[in-house]
């Protein structure tokens, strides 16, 4: 359609009349509004809808004759049709449904204006609120970009179609609800062409699924903007039209196409623009265009036969082809059973559509119900919280008039308190004034009471004091008495006491000197007696003289006096003699200690035990060359096989300061140490220990009943008691410890206390200024007397042997010290001196090299061996005259240190055993101690070597 063509026929429309106008419902008027808007401002905005259609198999109904505006005016309105609920508005978007089977599925109570609150109202075309914004609703009909609408405006019952073409413009031109086709004879060619392109594109997108309501309304537009539009077809939305509608609107178009004189309405309108053709339209057009080609014949027949409305003043049927009317009848029933097929297409659509109709009428219907439930529900929740509300507040009111009671109450309670308060403070101000008065009174009772009491009292009193004054006088007269004369008595006492201690003090020194004075006084006596004698053989000579001389007085005299003298000059040699005593016996000390450092400061003697019984072995080859001084011992050593496959057996010579054989008693081996023991008296420190395998005799030479240190202590008390005479006064301390595992050990402790607790372990303290040492935490006994060394070392013994059961053998596996303290002082010159004797029996030497000991009994191996290596070593220094000696590397060394170097003497005895079996420990012993002989100082055998030895005859 061009737009010249358009806008003529438009400027002929005639505004409707305003009675008709004034008869239309507000939503019609809406609606005519809206159609009216829509095509003056885009032919694209379709506002008609067609009308429903019969289609029962033929093309085409013949339309009804119709009727002017004018007569449409003149009758009476029609009541409308119930306009489309939101069923239908929905039901029109559904894939593949016509308008006429919406129209028929249309349920026949459903009204335009739903109640409120069904699901109808959300699309209906009720009057809108008077709100800016509009509410989406529940189908969604509400685009984002709706237009804004007057207040007051009514919502056209086809806005919504308006709406979507507003949105969709032009590119969904192509789609639309299936409607039935139109054939008017009065449409021009472009019309039909067009709506049968449109008809084929509803047909073919009704398949497909894509459906909308719009799309007739455009199609229509384009139809009737230009021709008369066919009856029942009405602009605006089809639920808006009534079957048979005759709106004026209709007719106006009817009087603008025929011509008819109307209002002018381009005034009004603005020109209407030019529509867009779509694509789709186009295409068919061109189809149809060549079918028309083919079939305009047919068409002119078709409408001469079927339509004399073809044959009107604007029929352009010129010719008619008779001869091919057969034909003609064919194709057209050809194309009518096309049609057919596509109404019953449609037809099966509508049914399908029908189904999801009711299946959607049915969740809607269930939506509606569940939501009736949940309105009634929330209702129900409404008046229950309403109650509940009620309820609140009545419980706030009555609160409040509890709160208001109570604060009454307590203001009422509060006024009581005060009253009772002071009621009470009256009564008690008045109690407390009659009190007062009644307890003046009182007061004043009991002060009289009590001073006449006290008066009463204070008489008695004077009286029994003084009566007590009196006694108390006579008993401290009495008492003074008795202690005068008990101080005179104690005083007497103590005088006599003093008395006596000095007498028993000067009996005590008289005592000493006479003991003194005794000794010298019977050696006076003894040279008296012999004087006497001699005397009284002079005086038997001198009485038969003085019987011849009896008569000569004179010569008797003088000889008395000469006796005298001689007497006095024999005491006083006598005196003489023993002050020579002391000084000798000081002088001996000097020239014995000389002696001693002459034979050396460190001796080694040997000592072979004798076999105890045949059981213990073959006895080894021992021998004893040296007859005459007993210094050497000969052993045969094992036998050796030479290279030549001859075994022979060397004899090995040691050399040694005294060699005891076996048949050598402990007396004798102490008659050689007794020097020594006469060393340690005299203020030296001396240590003699024994060296040897297990079972050579050690502990037999050192701790027998009559060993070493019995020995010693006992010449030690003899020695003590011959000093005395010489002034000398000696006080003897003994300790007994044992080195185990490089740990010191008290003896003299029963149950070993020290070894449970570190803290009570004997410790070893030196005094380098005495040269003195001192096992602190160490038990010392007090030696005055044989038989407490005996007790000790018993103890001593004891406490080793349960050691050694416990720990099997402890006796050979450690270092056992006898410490004897000799501290002398002499009266006379006031000569002091402090020795110490040290008497040590050594752990087994023969596991220094042949013990496979493991566990405990190689730590105890380990500390042997490092022990007696720091005494070899010790000794070897003292021998070089080394500036160090390493005491401290063992303990035993440490223990021993001021008794083995300097002033200190050693002796050191080497055990034997007698047994073969024992031939190599022996040899062992016998080396080492060579080596310790060899470092004497001083001595002369200090440098001895030893002999070659003496190839033994082979067997
Ligand atoms: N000169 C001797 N005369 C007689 N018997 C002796 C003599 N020497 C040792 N005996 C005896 O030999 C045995 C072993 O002696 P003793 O226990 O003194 O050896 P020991 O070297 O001290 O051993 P241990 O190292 O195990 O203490 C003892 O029975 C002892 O009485």
């Amino acid at each position: 359609m061009d737009n010249a063509e358009n806008r003529g026929r438009q400027s002929r429309l005639q505004p409707p009349q305003v009675h008709a106008a004034s008869a239309i419902t507000g939503p019609t008027t809406a609606c005519l509004q809206a159609i009216s808007d829509s095509q003056n401002n885009a032919r694209a905005q379709p506002t008609g809808i067609p009308q429903k259609r019969p289609h029962k198999g033929s093309v085409s109904q013949p339309e009804q004759k119709r009727k002017t505006l004018a007569e449409k005016a003149g009758e009476p309105l029609k009541p409308a049709n119930p306009p489309m609920n939101g069923n239908l508005v929905r039901a029109s978007s559904v894939k593949g449904s016509s308008m006429t089977s919406l129209a028929a599925s249309r349920p026949p109570t459903s009204s335009r204006h739903a109640p409120p609150g069904s699901f109808g109202r959300s699309i209906g075309p009720t009057t809108r609120p008077t709100s800016t914004g509009r509410a989406p609703t529940s189908m969604g009909f509400v685009s984002p970009n709706t237009r804004p609408r007057g207040l007051t405006r009514t919502r056209p019952a086809t806005s919504m179609a308006h709406r979507e073409m507003e949105e969709e413009g032009q590119v969904r031109s192509g789609k639309g609800t299936e409607f039935p086709p139109v054939f008017p004879s009065r449409i021009p060619q472009s019309h039909k062409v067009r709506n049968a392109a449109r008809q084929y594109s509803v047909i073919s997108q009704s398949q497909s699924g894509i459906h909308s309501i719009l799309e007739p309304s455009k199609c229509l537009e384009d139809v009737f903007l230009d021709n008369q539009p066919p009856e029942n077809v009405q602009e605006g939305r089809v639920s808006d039209v009534p079957k048979d509608s005759s709106l004026p609107i209709k007719y106006c178009r009817d009087e603008a196409a025929r011509g008819t004189p109307s209002q002018p309405a381009d005034a009004q309108r603005p020109p209407p623009t030019t529509p867009t053709t779509p694509p789709t339209v186009t295409k068919f057009y061109a189809a149809y265009e060549s079918a028309k080609a083919k079939t305009k014949s047919w068409s002119t027949l078709k409408a001469s036969a079927f339509r004399n409305y073809y044959l009107c003043k604007d029929s352009t049927v010129t010719s008619f082809t008779v001869s091919d009317v057969d034909n003609r009848i064919n194709q057209l029933d050809s194309e009518v059973k096309a049609m057919k097929e596509t109404f019953d297409l449609t037809l099966a659509d509508k049914q399908n559509m029908e189904a999801a109709i009711s299946a959607e009428k049915r969740k809607v219907y269930d939506l509606e119900m569940e939501r009736q439930h949940l309105m009634d529900h929330n209702s129900q929740l409404k008046g229950q919280l309403d109650l509940q509300r009620q309820e609140n507040s009545s419980l706030q009111q009555e609160k409040q008039s509890l709160v208001f009671d109570l604060e009454a109450e307590q203001r009422r309670q509060k006024y009581a308190i005060e009253d009772r308060q002071r009621e009470h403070k009256h009564e008690v101000d008045e109690i407390r004034h009659q009190f007062k008065g009644e307890l003046d009174r009182l007061v004043r009772e009991h002060g009289e009471a009590l001073e006449t009491l006290e008066r009463q009292y204070h008489s008695k009193l004077a009286d029994e004091h003084a009566q007590n004054s009196k006694e108390l006088q006579e008993l401290r007269s009495k008492l003074g008495a008795e202690q005068q004369d008990l101080n005179l008595e104690l005083l007497k006492k103590e005088r006599e006491i003093q008395e006596m201690r000095s007498q028993t003090e000067v009996l005590k020194s008289d005592l000493d000197r006479e003991h003194t004075l005794k000794t010298a006084l019977q050696q006076q006596i003894a040279e008296m007696t012999t004087t006497s004698m001699t005397l009284e053989e002079r005086l038997r000579g001198l009485r038969a003289k003085i019987d011849f001389l009896e008569s000569d007085n004179k010569q008797q005299a003088d000889s008395f006096a000469s006796m005298e003298a001689r007497l006095q000059e024999a005491l006083q040699i006598a005196e003489e003699a023993r002050q020579k005593l002391i000084k000798e016996e000081t002088e001996r000390r000097v020239l014995f200690n000389k002696y001693q450092e002459l034979k050396g400061n460190i001796r080694v003697m040997c000592r072979v035990r004798p076999v105890l019984d045949s059981t213990e072995g073959e006895e080894a080859r021992i021998a004893f060359p040296d007859v005459k001084t007993s210094s050497q011992i000969d052993v045969t050593g094992p036998e050796e096989k030479s290279s030549l496959g001859a075994i022979s057996r060397k004899v090995l010579p040691f050399e040694f300061d005294r060699v005891f054989d076996p048949s050598v008693h402990n007396e004798e081996v102490f008659g050689e140490i007794s020097q020594l023991v006469q060393s340690a008296l005299d203020g030296y420190n001396v240590c003699i220990f024994c060296y040897g395998q297990t079972g050579s005799g050690k502990t037999y030479t050192m701790s027998s009943a009559d060993g070493m240190i019995p020995r010693a202590t006992h010449m030690i008390y003899d020695t003590i008691t011959k000093l005395q005479e010489k002034s000398w006064t000696y006080t003897m301390e003994g300790s007994f410890v044992e080195v185990y595992n490089e740990e010191l050990h008290d003896l003299l402790t029963p149950g070993r206390e020290s070894d449970k607790d570190s803290r009570k372990r004997p410790e070893i303290r030196h005094d380098d200024v005495r040269k003195q040492t001192t096992v602190v935490n160490c038990k010392t006994v007090a030696l005055d007397s044989p038989e407490r060394v005996e007790a000790m070392l018993k103890q001593a013994q004891n406490n080793r042997s349960v050691a050694a059961t416990k720990a099997n053998e402890r006796s050979s596996r450690s270092h056992s010290v006898f410490i004897l303290k000799l501290v002398g002082y002499n009266s006379a010159t006031g000569e002091r001196c402090e020795g110490t004797l040290n008497l040590v029996d050594l752990a087994g030497s023969e596991r220094l090299k042949h013990s496979q000991a493991e566990g405990e009994r190689m730590r105890e191996t380990q500390n042997i061996n490092k022990s007696l290596a720091c005494l070899g070593d010790v000794i070897e220094a003292l021998g070089r005259g080394s500036g160090h000696v390493p005491y401290r590397n063992s303990r035993l060394t440490h223990l021993l240190q001021y008794s083995l170097g300097g002033n200190s003497k050693t002796l050191m005895f080497v055990m034997v055993s007698p047994l073969e079996a024992h031939l190599k420990e022996t040899i062992t012993s016998l080396r080492f101690a060579t080596k310790v002989h060899n470092t004497h100082i001083g001595t002369a055998k200090s440098t001895k070597k030893l002999g070659s030895s003496t190839p033994d005859s082979g067997r």
